[in-house]
């Protein structure tokens, strides 16, 4: 038998596509009580599997793609498992951008599971990442406790939550000097780029869209979801400065007639964040609005008289991330306060030149220098915990209790704390 771990050549990625679970219209992801779509389904509905002209569209597209590196598990020339990075650039903290390669596309057929060749393609997707220049691997886990031992860990996290429509009253504010207006998908398809790439400048976590991002808005109804509906702000000299789409889903019982779903808003500043989310919760004959992929740290809670009136459905991880090159990573985000911390890494099996003890430095100027040292460190943490961090999102402290970072000076823990944390949290409004 001969096993190899490689990229599909091009007359392969039909095969390649077919062991992939969206391909086969089997189940991509965990069933969940609230789910991220808006409907009250646990799971997504049912999708067939794909044409052999739909494989075919994306072979060509991913052909040409050259930011989509594809990964093949080939069993004596037969394709039993795949996976692909994208190349992107995340904002971190600081407002850079730094290479990242997205894990995608992952799967292996049900009977050449649990025999290491997820793992084997992993490694070489690290090793091709780490030659093309990507310190940074991030994903979204169809399941909790798979990725943790590839070192990846959460780093960004997503809210759905509800809110009853006669309990959604706004706090008063200055009126609104701009204007709203309904508009088709193709005026959404030019207005959200700008919009998008001013947010992305601003929030940790936000990923530069791969071409076509908006290629897929349409007005064609979706089934019983209706078709979407998008939502453009002006500011007062007519600059679109927020967009919002959302849908009206049609339901069979009564519990969630009347259901406003949205699917994405994105606002630039305060006063057209504000104006598109009051059109949105005030909807008339309709009772109460869903959103399922919004940020933890919304600030629409706190414009409502009542911030209680927002019930959160769900909470959970969004994108994991993982330290490829430690180093490279941690010079290319900025810190919030000048300082030097001296931490060890070890266990990394993937990425072996992660471990060690390194000295990371940072000053006023926002650079940082990240250099290994034989000084005594101050901490040890694990190399998914580093992942977590880099973000700036997760509580240093809560890391500590949970034993990924072990402080070995006093004082260790809070100037990890203070050198990594950002606010506003991190987010990412769309995945891969
Ligand atoms: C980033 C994304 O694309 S998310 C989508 C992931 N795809 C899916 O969930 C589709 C259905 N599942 C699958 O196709 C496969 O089970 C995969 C891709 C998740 C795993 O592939 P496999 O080849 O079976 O994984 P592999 O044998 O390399 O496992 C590596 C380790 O992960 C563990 N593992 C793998 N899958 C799971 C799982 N679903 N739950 C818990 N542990 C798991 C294995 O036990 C093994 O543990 P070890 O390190 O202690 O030895």
């Amino acid at each position: 038998m001969v096993t190899e771990f490689r990229p599909p050549r091009s007359d392969e990625m039909t095969a390649y596509y077919r062991v992939l679970p969206y391909a086969n219209g089997y189940p991509s992801w965990e069933p969940a009580d609230a789910a991220w779509h808006g409907g009250p389904e646990p799971w997504p509905p049912q999708r067939s599997p794909a044409s052999a002209e739909q494989l075919e569209t994306w072979a060509t597209a991913d052909l040409r793609d050259t930011a989509f590196h594809p990964i093949g598990a080939f069993v004596d020339g037969v394709c039993v498992g795949g996976s692909a990075m994208i190349s992107f650039e995340v904002t971190v903290p600081g407002g850079g951008t730094v290479r990242m390669g997205g894990v995608t596309a992952t799967g292996v057929v049900a009977t050449h599971r649990r025999r290491g060749y997820l793992r084997r393609m992993m490694q070489a997707m690290f090793d091709a990442a780490l030659e093309r220049g990507e310190p940074l691997a991030m994903l979204s886990a169809s399941e909790g406790s798979i990725y943790g031992r590839f070192g990846f860990s959460p780093a960004t996290h997503r809210t759905r939550w509800e809110l009853a429509r006669h309990e959604a009253v706004l706090r008063p504010a200055e009126p609104d000097p701009g204007s709203l207006e309904l508009v088709d998908a193709a005026r959404a398809k030019e207005a959200w780029p700008p919009v998008h790439a001013e947010v992305r400048r601003n929030r940790v976590g936000e990923l530069r869209p791969q071409p076509g991002r908006w290629d897929g808005l349409s007005d064609e109804p979706d089934g019983t979801n209706g078709p979407m509906r998008y939502l453009l702000h002006r500011d007062r000299h007519g600059h679109v400065d927020g967009v919002a789409n959302f849908r009206l889903p049609w339901s069979p019982t009564a519990a969630h007639a009347g259901t406003l779903v949205v699917e994405a808003l994105e606002a630039t500043n305060p006063v057209a964040y504000r104006a598109l989310w009051e059109l949105l919760i005030d909807f008339d004959l309709t009772k109460t609005v869903v959103a399922a992929a919004r940020p933890r740290d919304e600030p629409l809670r706190w414009m409502l008289t009542n911030p209680r009136a927002m019930r959160v459905t769900r909470q959970t991880d969004n994108l994991w991330a993982r330290l490829l090159d430690v180093p490279r990573a941690l010079t290319q985000r900025s810190y919030s306060t000048p300082g030097e911390l001296k931490f060890t890494i070890d266990g990394d099996r993937m990425c072996p030149a992660n471990n060690g003890t390194w000295q990371l430095r940072t000053t006023d100027d926002t650079a940082a220098t990240c250099v290994p040292t034989d000084a005594t460190p101050d901490m040890t943490i694990t190399p998914a915990a580093l992942g977590s961090l880099y973000f700036g999102g997760m509580s240093a402290h809560h890391l500590a209790y949970a034993g990924h970072v072990t402080p070995h000076t006093d004082g260790a823990v809070d100037a990890l704390s203070r050198m990594f944390r950002t606010d506003p949290e991190p987010h990412n409004s769309f995945g891969f």
